[in-house]
C-alpha cells in the first residue's frame, strides 16, 4: 500500500501478508462431521467462507520493518453444518457478575437455534458451572422459544449466575451423560478459562462436542473484543449516579463534594467511559493510576482548588483504586477474586479531613450506586450487540467451531480462540493511553496522575 502524507514526505506502508489466528474444527481434530448443508439460510445472505477475516488492528503505524496484519476469522452461517439440527441438544450457563444484556443472549440464543436450527433440545443450567453437579429445585431448565419470550426484558439472568463451584471432570460427565452436542458459557475471564478446559477435556475423552463462549463484563476487562456487552448500559447508568452527585454537589452548602464509588476490580473502564458521558466530573481515580493524595499535585488540594473556584466538585473513584495506599487483601471470593479496600469511604474521610486541616468545613454526599448498574436490563444498542453475538455463537458451533468465543473487532463480529481471549485478560486501561489523556483533559485533575501512572501485565492500547 503507498500513502503519500505530504508532497514531500511521502511513506510507503509495507505489508507482507495476513495472518488468521484459526479456532479448532471438531472434523480437523477428527470428529465424525455430519456435513448437514445449511439450508435455513434465508436465502439472500452469503454464508461465510473458511478464510474471510476481520483485521485486527485496522491503523498503520509508521514501520520501519515490513508489517504482517493479524485477522480473526469472521463469524457468520457456514454452507455446511457438523451437527445435524434435528438432532442437537445443547446447554446454555452464565456464570461470574451479573451484566446488562446476559438474558438477551439466552433469548437470542434459543431463538436461533430452536427457531432457525431447529435443534431437539435446549439445557439451561442454573446457577453457574455449580448447576451442573447440582440435584433438587436448581436442576437444569428446558429451554424454549416460549419459555425465554420475554426474558430480554429483566436484568439479570433467567438461569441464575455463581463464582466458583467448577469441577471439569463432572461438567464433562453431565455433558456426555445427556449427550450434549453444544455448550455455550456466557461469562468473563475466569469463565472463559474454565470453557477452554472443558473444551480441551471434551477432545481428550474423544466427546464430539463443540464449546463456545461470549464474553460479558460490565468491567469491560476483556482483551481482543472492541468491548463486552452490557458495558455502554452500565455506563449509563453510571453516569446518573453522577448527575445525582453533581446536584447534590451544587446544592449543598458549603463546599458540595459527591462522591461516586464505581465497579472496576482491576480496570477503571466504567468509571472512566462515566467520566467522559458524564462531562461533570473534576477527578477520576483508576486502579490503573495510583492515587497521589497530597502536595501541590495531588487529588485533595485539587479538590480544593475547584471548590474554591466554582463552589463544588465531583469526585469518580473504581473500587480498585488506591490498592498502594490501603494495602491489598489476601482475601479472595469463590473465584479467586482478592477482596478489595474500601477504597470511597477511605477518600471520603481523606476529603473531610483535609477541609478541616485547612479551617474549612467540607458538605461530603457519598454515592455508591453499587450493583445497580449492572442489574439492569441491556439498552437498545447493548440489546443489538447481544443479538449478533449470540447468532456469530450459534453459527460457529453449529458449523462445528470448538474452543471460541465470539465478539467485536473492529465492529464486525468475529470468532477468537479462548486462549488468545484469555491471554489479553484481564486487561486494564493504557495508563498512558488516549482514553487516560480524555479524562485528565476532560476533569482537569493534575497530571502528574498521569505521569505517575504504571503500566499493568496485559494493559492494552484503549
Ligand atoms: N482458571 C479457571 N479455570 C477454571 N474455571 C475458572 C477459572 N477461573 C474462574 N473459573 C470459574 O469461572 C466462574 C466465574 O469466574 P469468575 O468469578 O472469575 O468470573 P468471571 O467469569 O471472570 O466474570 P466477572 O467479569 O464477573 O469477573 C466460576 O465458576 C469459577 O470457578
Ligand atoms: O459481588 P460480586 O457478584 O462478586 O461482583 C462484584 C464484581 O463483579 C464485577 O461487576 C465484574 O463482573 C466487578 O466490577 C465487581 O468487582
Ligand atoms: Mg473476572
Amino acid at each position: 500500500a503507498r500513502f503519500a502524507w505530504s508532497e514531500e514526505e511521502p511513506y510507503q506502508h509495507k505489508i507482507t501478508g495476513v495472518d488468521i489466528v484459526r479456532i479448532h474444527h471438531l472434523s480437523e481434530l477428527g470428529f465424525a462431521s455430519k456435513r448437514v448443508s445449511n439450508r435455513r439460510s434465508f436465502g439472500y445472505a452469503k454464508f461465510i467462507g473458511a478464510n474471510e477475516c476481520v483485521l485486527g488492528d485496522i491503523v498503520l503505524r509508521e514501520a520501519a520493518e515490513p508489517t504482517t496484519l493479524k485477522a480473526y476469522m469472521r463469524a457468520g452461517p457456514r454452507a455446511t453444518l457438523h451437527f445435524d439440527p434435528s438432532e442437537t441438544r445443547v446447554a446454555i450457563v452464565t456464570c461470574g457478575g451479573l451484566c446488562p444484556g446476559m438474558n438477551s443472549i439466552i433469548k437470542n440464543l434459543v431463538t436461533t437455534l430452536k427457531g432457525h436450527y431447529g435443534v431437539s433440545k435446549i439445557y439451561g443450567i442454573r446457577g453457574g458451572y455449580r448447576g451442573f453437579t447440582s440435584v433438587g429445585w436448581d436442576a437444569p431448565l428446558l429451554l424454549t422459544e416460549e419459555t425465554v419470550d420475554a426474558a430480554h426484558r429483566q436484568g439479570g439472568t433467567i438461569l441464575g449466575t455463581s463464582r466458583g463451584g467448577f469441577d471439569a471432570e463432572k461438567i464433562v460427565e453431565w455433558l456426555r451423560a445427556k449427550r450434549v452436542d453444544q455448550l455455550y458459557v456466557i461469562g468473563g475471564d475466569g469463565t472463559h478459562r474454565g470453557a477452554y478446559k472443558l473444551s480441551e477435556l471434551c477432545i481428550e475423552k474423544g466427546l464430539n462436542i463443540a464449546v463456545a463462549g461470549i464474553p460479558k463484563t460490565i468491567d469491560n476487562d476483556i482483551g481482543v473484543i472492541d468491548r463486552s456487552f452490557g458495558f455502554m448500559t452500565a455506563v449509563s447508568e453510571a453516569v446518573r449516579a453522577i448527575s445525582a452527585a453533581r446536584v447534590e454537589a451544587e446544592c449543598n452548602a458549603p463546599n458540595g463534594v459527591g462522591v461516586v464509588k464505581l465497579m472496576g476490580r482491576n480496570a477503571g473502564f466504567l468509571a472512566a467511559y462515566a467520566t467522559l458521558a458524564s462531562q461533570d466530573v473534576d477527578l477520576c481515580l483508576v486502579p490503573e493510576v495510583p492515587i497521589d493524595l497530597v502536595g501541590p499535585g495531588g487529588v485533595l488540594n485539587h479538590i480544593e482548588r475547584v471548590i474554591d473556584a466554582k463552589g463544588h466538585a465531583v469526585v469518580v473513584v473504581a473500587e480498585g483504586a488506591g490498592e498502594e495506599l490501603l494495602g491489598v487483601s489476601a482475601v479472595t471470593d469463590a473465584g479467586g477474586n482478592r477482596q478489595l479496600p474500601p477504597v470511597g469511604e477511605w477518600l471520603c474521610d481523606k476529603i473531610k479531613d483535609h477541609f478541616k486541616h485547612e479551617g474549612k468545613e467540607a458538605t461530603l454526599k457519598y454515592i455508591d450506586p453499587s450493583y445497580m448498574v449492572r442489574s439492569v436490563p441491556a439498552d437498545a444498542s447493548d440489546s443489538y450487540l447481544c443479538m449478533t453475538l449470540a447468532h456469530a455463537s450459534a453459527h460457529g458451533a453449529m458449523a462445528g467451531y470448538t474452543g471460541f468465543t465470539v465478539g467485536l473487532v473492529n465492529n464486525r463480529t468475529v470468532m477468537v480462540p479462548i486462549p488468545e481471549l484469555a491471554k489479553a485478560s484481564p486487561r486494564a486501561m493504557a495508563a498512558h493511553g488516549r482514553t487516560w489523556e480524555r479524562v485528565v483533559s476532560i476533569t482537569g485533575q493534575p497530571a502528574s496522575q498521569n505521569s505517575l501512572a504504571k503500566p499493568l501485565p496485559g494493559t492494552t492500547k484503549i
